[in-house]
């Protein structure tokens, strides 16, 4: 299926070989560093262009942290002998050429296009173990939506692989509801590129289907930041829709989220383009997460038992092993704000985190909306 010509935005990139070489021995290796929901799904779009197009190697290694499933089973063997993440992806294909390997160090070690997808809690453990194991020459690209807080300050998970690995790398955020994209429904993606183009080509050329349109822009920082921080907002929506507040009500909560996003990105990198807010990984991957994202999900629990059960019980009891990024981020964006005197600035975020570590009951976003919609 062609994609609709409404949809293709100004910066697609197009889909011919770019890599300019036919040898076998030149081809780009691909390692997908994580194996949860949208790492399944990454694989398997990435797996579908590997065996398309000649400037890769046919075979995805997909790292998997290893699990003992119900069945006794690995998960890796599982998932080796279906083709299927019986975990994580249930009922869907990766592709034949997708391997899964539990064993980190031996899935990087012939990579040079490594694709780190894996909660955001995680990566940095991740970073140590792979000191000194991965090719000089490999590019990486983050699909992870959150960040680190340091003694510095906040660290964008980009930079911390960047920094730890001595490794360029970009980013791939958007409107990206995993389960949507395992089934084919179209969406869209924005990479974000630091300065070479031709990275950013190579990246959109791996990524890109008919129903995954991806466009780059040169903004790093505000591509990841979009993608982090409107978990938070999400967490928001959550409380929103836990309380029964309606729509208007969400409406408004989004907007003054966005609003947000954008300040909080541009006082930390001034470099953060206004236009990207307006890319898929902005105000499309906003919405989506508010309407049906896993955060909204589980922070509508959280309100309805007014605040009784923690995030931790009810994300092991509603995700089954996947992960919430918004309560953590709520909470290291905090510190951020805490440390720099910014709390004021950032009522929003700031409420978010004081309701889901049980500091405000839920019913506290009321307040914070009513009196924030009457400052405006
Ligand atoms: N699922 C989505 O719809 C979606 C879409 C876009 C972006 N993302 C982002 O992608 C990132 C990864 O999310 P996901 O949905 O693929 O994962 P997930 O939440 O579905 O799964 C959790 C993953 O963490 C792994 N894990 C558990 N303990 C671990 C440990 N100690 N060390 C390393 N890994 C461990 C599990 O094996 C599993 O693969 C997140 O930042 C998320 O925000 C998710
Ligand atoms: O399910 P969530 O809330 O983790 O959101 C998933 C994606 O980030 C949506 O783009």
């Amino acid at each position: 299926m062609a994609p609709p010509a409404a949809f293709e935005a100004q910066e697609t990139l197009p889909q011919n070989n770019l890599l300019n070489s036919d040898t076998a021995s030149h081809r780009s290796k691909v390692t997908v560093i994580g194996s949860g929901n949208w790492g399944s799904v990454a694989a398997k779009l990435i797996a579908s262009n590997t065996l398309r197009l000649s400037t890769f190697h046919d075979e995805v290694r997909m790292w998997v942290y290893e699990e003992t499933l119900q069945s006794g089973e690995k998960l890796t063997d599982v998932i080796n002998q279906t083709n299927e993440n019986v975990k994580y992806l249930p009922g869907i294909k990766l592709g034949k050429n997708v391997v899964a390997d539990p064993d980190l160090e031996n899935a990087v070690k012939d990579a040079n296009m490594l694709v780190f997808v894996t909660p955001h809690q995680f990566m940095e453990g991740i970073c140590i173990r792979l000191l000194g194991k991965i090719r000089s020459d490999a590019e990486a690209i983050s699909l992870v939506k959150g960040m680190e807080v340091k003694m510095e300050g906040p660290c964008m998970i980009s930079t911390l692989i960047s920094q730890q690995l001595g490794i360029n790398c970009s980013v791939l955020m958007g409107a990206n509801i995993a389960n949507e994209i395992a089934v084919e429904k179209f969406s869209e993606a924005t990479v974000g590129y630091r300065q070479n183009r031709e990275v950013a080509e190579r990246w959109v050329q791996l990524f890109y289907t008919p129903y995954f349109i991806v466009t780059a822009v040169q903004d790093v920082e505000g591509v990841e930041l979009c993608g982090t921080l409107k978990n938070v907002v999400a967490i928001a929506a959550g409380f929103v829709d836990g309380l029964e507040m309606g729509n208007n009500t969400k409406a408004a909560i989004m907007r003054l989220g966005l609003r947000e996003m954008k300040a909080f990105s541009k006082l930390l990198f001034p470099s953060v383009k206004d236009s990207t807010f307006f890319e898929s990984c902005g105000v499309a991957d906003l919405i989506t997460t508010c309407l049906g994202g896993r955060n909204r999900k589980v922070a509508e629990a959280y309100a309805k038992n007014g605040g009784k059960r923690s995030f931790d019980e009810l994300e092991a009891e509603m995700l089954q092993g996947q992960k919430l990024q918004g309560v953590s981020t709520a909470r290291e964006v905090y510190e951020v704000l805490s440390h720099r005197g910014w709390l004021e600035l950032f009522p929003l975020f700031a409420t978010v985190h004081e309701i889901s570590s049980g500091l405000l009951p839920p019913s506290a976003i009321v307040e914070y909306s009513e009196k924030q919609v009457r400052s405006f």
